[in-house]
């Protein structure tokens, strides 16, 4: 039972037999008498305690050291273009890197180990028989079920040359984890957790980990860590690969308060962002939840690790009632102090299971209400030059059309209607062309349109090809236009203006010329087709957004007074 006594202003220090420096106040007295203090013990206390064969003394703990139980080693050296005209703007973010890997930029700096914390009687840490007898987690999770990716299932397709494809297997997290899981079930892998009770193989790890978190929290006292470690109100869970630690998470239950303390956290430099450290937090959740009752964890976390606390579901928003932690834990300077709310329920070591099931649910239920699932062969489409089909396509005989919901009425069908058009489709599809001509013809005569008007030569741009797979430019279009089979609706001919301006700006930097023409011209193509479209469709248009009629520079500045003159624009309105 946890004895606890609301007593925030006990130092921390009475908790060990014979603390000393460390019950010091001042935060930099503090830190720089562990920094300096050559002769000051390793240990702010010694263990005169020695139940369960706990060390006694700070050569005890350089001697296990020495057995090689460093994993983190010293050598380590550490529209016409429409509304949605920005969607192609993410081709010029490159992707970050996902992570500055270096370890002495993480900052943390223990401020002052406040001592005023309160006292958890319940300090004897009783170490569940499960971890000493090997890795609870890591059998429920082989009890779990089986963690092999596979993908889902797919209903074998009675339609005759259909084929069906695994829609998604996994996402990116579930697979690290199913990778993780399976790297324990083979036995190659293990998270345990322990305090220091003395046995050679924990304090070896124990000893281990400690290392690695001197090595990754360089401006902790290493004999801070040591103490905390080392400390038996303190439990560490640890990644264990092949005997060896390979990270690990230090943390204070505070038992009746049903929350836990993180102290620290780190995996060795060398792999990190393999998802260890996630894996680590689901086994530390599900055991402060099974083992400790723990509702709650809090730390603070070092400024450079709060991206990395926030996936694992911490928040800088404290919910927990302050009664039940002001007090207890300590403050870090540099550290933003998160809280998670640990689930009652969630398989925290089996997620990706889970998850699995989620996806195959969803699925299941998506592949009732549709056929996206299905694949259907492709259609043998020889293209001349400029993409113009050589034979005729029957749009009926593209397979799947019809499956899909296709009737023949639909053909030529879209969003763009040219009003008071004739209904037959001949004549719809005259009037359609004759629209299109009429704005090639104006983008020709763009000022900005040079670089466009012919295809890039390989000759001048070796590369362009290896790069731009799809290529276009305004002469091309004209072919596609003049053979009347390409562009059966206006969409397909959006589509390849938006697309030559996208080539313009993924080919060349921002700094050229023709990324500056490409921009000009996609904004004034813009606007020349919403204006050509209103007139075509027949709609009169009243009112006209500020913004466009004064973005309308030169070559459309007749279109503007044109605008005017026929009463398109109302000119007491917008038009200054
Ligand atoms: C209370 C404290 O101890 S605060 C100090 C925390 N410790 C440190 O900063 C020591 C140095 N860092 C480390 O030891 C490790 O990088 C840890 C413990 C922070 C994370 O462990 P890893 O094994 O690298 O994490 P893992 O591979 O599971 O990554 C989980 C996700 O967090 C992201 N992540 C990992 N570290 C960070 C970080 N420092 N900042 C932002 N995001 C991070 C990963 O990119 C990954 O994202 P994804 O799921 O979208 O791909």
């Amino acid at each position: 039972m946890d004895g606890h006594s609301s007593a925030p202003g006990r130092s921390r220090g009475s908790q060990s037999p014979s603390h000393s420096a460390s019950a010091s106040v001042g935060s930099s007295v503090h830190k720089r008498k562990l920094a300096s203090d050559d002769h000051a013990p390793a240990f702010p206390f010694s263990y005169s305690d020695t139940r369960d064969g706990a060390l006694t003394s700070n050569d005890d703990l350089e001697s296990i050291s020495a057995r090689g139980a460093d994993s983190d080693s010293d050598d380590e050296s550490e529209e016409v273009v429409d509304e949605e005209e920005e969607d192609n703007d993410s081709m010029r973010v490159f992707t970050a890197a996902r992570l500055e890997n270096n370890a002495s930029s993480r900052n943390s700096k223990l401020k002052s180990e406040s001592f005023s914390k309160k006292i958890d009687n319940s300090g004897t840490l009783e170490v569940g028989k499960e971890e000493r007898g090997g890795n609870a987690s890591a059998a429920l999770a082989t009890a779990s079920g089986a963690g092999a990716m596979t993908g889902i299932v797919v209903k074998e397709d009675t339609v005759k040359g259909i084929f069906t494809e695994n829609l998604q297997t996994s996402g990116a997290y579930s697979a690290r984890e199913e990778l993780l899981k399976r790297e324990e079930e083979a036995g190659r892998l293990k998270f345990v957790c322990f305090v220091n009770d003395g046995v050679d193989e924990h304090m070896i790890w124990l000893v281990g980990l400690k290392n690695i978190f001197a090595r990754q929290l360089p401006n902790m006292p290493k004999e801070y860590i040591v103490r905390l470690v080392m400390d038996r109100c303190h439990k560490s869970v640890m990644v264990i690969r092949n005997n060896q630690v390979v990270g690990g998470i230090t943390y204070r239950p505070y038992i009746s308060q049903k929350f836990g303390e993180i102290a620290f956290c780190a995996i060795t430099a060398d792999e990190q962002v393999k998802g260890y450290g996630t894996r680590l937090m689901n086994h530390l959740k599900q055991h402060a939840r099974d083992v400790d009752h723990l509702t709650h964890f809090l730390t603070y976390a070092d400024n450079n690790a709060v991206g990395y606390f926030i996936k694992q579901g911490f928040t800088k928003e404290i919910d927990l009632d302050k009664d039940r932690w002001q007090g207890y834990i300590k403050d870090y300077d540099g550290g933003i102090l998160m809280e998670c709310k640990i689930d009652p329920k969630l398989p925290y070591i089996d997620l990706s299971t889970m998850i699995r099931r989620q996806r195959q649910a969803i699925d299941e239920k998506i592949r009732e209400l549709s056929n996206c699932h299905i694949v259907y062969p492709g259609i043998d489409f020889q293209k001349k030059e400029t993409g113009v089909p050589k034979r005729i396509i029957k749009v009926e005989d593209m397979p799947g059309l019809r499956e899909a919901g296709w009737t023949s009425d639909q053909w030529g069908h879209s969003r763009f209607k040219i009003l008071n058009a004739p209904v037959d489709s001949a004549t719809y599809r005259q009037s359609l062309n004759n629209f299109m001509r009429s704005l090639i013809k104006l983008m020709h005569e763009h000022p900005d349109a040079w670089p466009f008007r012919e295809p890039v030569d390989p000759r001048d741009v070796p590369d362009y090809y290896d790069i731009i797979k799809d290529p276009i430019d305004l002469k091309t279009m004209s072919k596609r236009l003049e053979s009347e089979q390409y562009y059966v609706t206006f969409e397909m001919f959006v589509a390849d203006v938006k697309r030559m301006f996208t080539n313009a700006r993924s080919y060349n930097s921002p700094e050229t010329i023709y990324y500056k023409c490409a921009t000009r011209f996609k904004l004034e193509s813009k606007l020349l087709v919403r204006f050509s479209r209103s007139e075509s469709m027949g709609i009169r248009v009243t009112s006209i957004d500020t913004r466009l009629m004064v973005d309308l520079t030169n070559p459309f500045k007749e279109r503007k007074e044109w605008a005017v003159r026929t009463g398109l624009v109302k000119t007491s309105h917008n038009v200054k």
